[in-house]
């Protein structure tokens, strides 16, 4: 069977490929041509060799899965002086179009080592390799597709040249967020989950535990308050506390029910892991509808936490790289039900250390990683603003939790009838 990566040659030249260069958000962009010409500046300071493996199997588990694992084969085979930089190949504005991968830059002293680690990933029905070429004159450089065989021959007919390519308004994860990253009805991410059954099978008891009634509708008798934030803003306090104060029945998505599973879908590439927590959500509904029938309901994270923490995830840098406010992206799915009110509760990042830390869990203080985290966090919390249907109240967490707890039952008595 012809690689499905073939078939993309057609469409080869109008691809961007946007290479990440650092966790900042700062990206290379470029684009290919059949006629030669300048490759753009970044390119040309590029003194290593370099290759491109990208990832564009037909059956989106397995590829999912082997993305995930790439990094850690191409870490494990490679000499340790290869860098590797993420890689996202998309056809500009055009949905679904992304295929992701690493772009190497060689440095080492043992090319044919890689070149053989390379040769032999080439041989797999999911894997396209590239290598780049500089011209004799130092400013172009080519991109030549291998043909996968042991010999790495490079396909000569199917050389393209590097040359700058406009900047996308947005990063390009958010071009296959839809059913990756988020998803907007159960029955897509029960798809993901029956997809996955023969190579996970916790996927059934995940399945087995997801009701069919679409209870979006059903308007609860008590109201149904949602608690977000980022870990360690005081979620698990308040919710307690409100459960005491109102007389409410406590929930949490995932649902404890999930627990036995959590563990295996952590450690599964997006694709996976975010379906899992979709359902989660789910089955969270179906017992909000229940209990509120009977009194309040306070509910630990729900689908604000979902759908901001996949979205900022699957993007990296500054908040400007988020899809843009108004973004369908933020939508709520129609089939789940929506609470009554939701709180976001927000805590200034140092005063949100020094309670982590008070509770034992230091982080690292590698200070490229803090910057890392700090950007993550200002990308999750701009999402949780963004998500549309019952939007959030926020709340600062910074005073006692007395003081926290006081707040958000005067918010309560606000926005619900008890
Ligand atoms: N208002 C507050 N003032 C001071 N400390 C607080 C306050 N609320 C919670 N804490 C403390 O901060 C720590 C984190 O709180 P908590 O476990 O409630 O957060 P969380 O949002 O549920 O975290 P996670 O999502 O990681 O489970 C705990 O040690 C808790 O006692
Ligand atoms: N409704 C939810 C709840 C959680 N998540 C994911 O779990 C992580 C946070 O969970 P904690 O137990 O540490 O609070 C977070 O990374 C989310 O990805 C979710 O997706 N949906």
């Amino acid at each position: 069977m012809a690689k499905r990566s073939m078939s993309l040659l057609g469409q080869w030249s109008s691809r961007v490929f946007s290479i990440d260069l650092d966790k900042r958000g700062a990206l290379l962009n470029f684009a290919l041509t059949e006629k030669p010409q300048q490759a753009p500046e970044t390119f040309r300071n590029i003194q290593e060799r370099c290759y491109s493996v990208l990832v564009c199997g037909d059956d989106r588990i397995q590829s999912a899965r082997f993305y995930w694992g790439l990094e850690d084969l191409l870490r494990n085979e490679l000499p340790a002086e290869c860098e590797l930089l993420p890689v996202s190949s998309y056809l500009p504005h055009v949905k679904d179009s992304l295929i992701r991968g690493y772009f190497l830059k060689d440095a080492s002293e043992c090319p044919s080592l890689t070149r053989r680690v390379l040769g032999a990933l080439g041989l797999s029905e999911q894997v396209q390799v590239c290598s780049y070429l500089r011209g004799p004159d130092g400013g172009r450089w080519s991109q030549q597709l291998w043909s996968g065989s042991e010999n790495q021959n490079m396909d000569v007919s199917k050389t393209c040249y590097v040359v700058p390519s406009e900047e996308a308004n947005y990063h390009p994860s958010v071009l296959n967020m839809e059913n990756s990253d988020v998803f907007y009805c159960r029955a897509e991410a029960c798809k993901v989950l029956q997809e996955s059954c023969d190579i996970i099978p916790e996927s059934r008891a995940v399945l087995e535990l997801v009701g069919k009634t679409d209870a979006s509708r059903h308007s609860p008798d008590f109201p149904v308050v949602v608690i977000e934030g980022l870990d360690a803003t005081g979620k698990t306090t308040l919710t307690e506390s409100l459960r005491e104060a109102l007389g409410a029945r406590l929930l949490r998505s995932p649902p404890q029910c999930l627990s036995p599973w959590r563990a295996v879908f952590d450690r599964e590439p997006p694709l996976i892991r975010r379906a899992f927590y979709a359902l989660g959500n789910y089955i969270t509904a179906e017992q909000m509808g229940m209990e509120a029938s009977q009194a309040p309901v306070i509910v630990d994270r729900y689908w604000h936490s979902t759908a901001s923490y996949a979205i900022a995830t699957a993007v990296s840098g500054p908040v400007s790289s988020l899809p843009p406010e108004g973004s369908p992206l933020y939508r709520w799915p129609p089939d789940l039900l929506q609470p009554s009110l939701v709180v976001q509760l927000t805590l200034d990042p140092q005063e949100r250390k020094r309670r982590l830390e008070a509770r034992g869990q230091g982080q690292t203080d590698e200070e490229q990683e803090l910057d890392h985290n700090l950007l993550f966090r200002l990308r999750v919390e701009e999402a949780y603003r963004r998500v549309r249907g019952p939007a959030c109240v926020v709340v600062d967490a910074g005073p006692s939790a007395d003081k926290v707890l006081q707040q958000v039952l005067l918010l309560i008595k606000e926005h619900c009838r008890l």
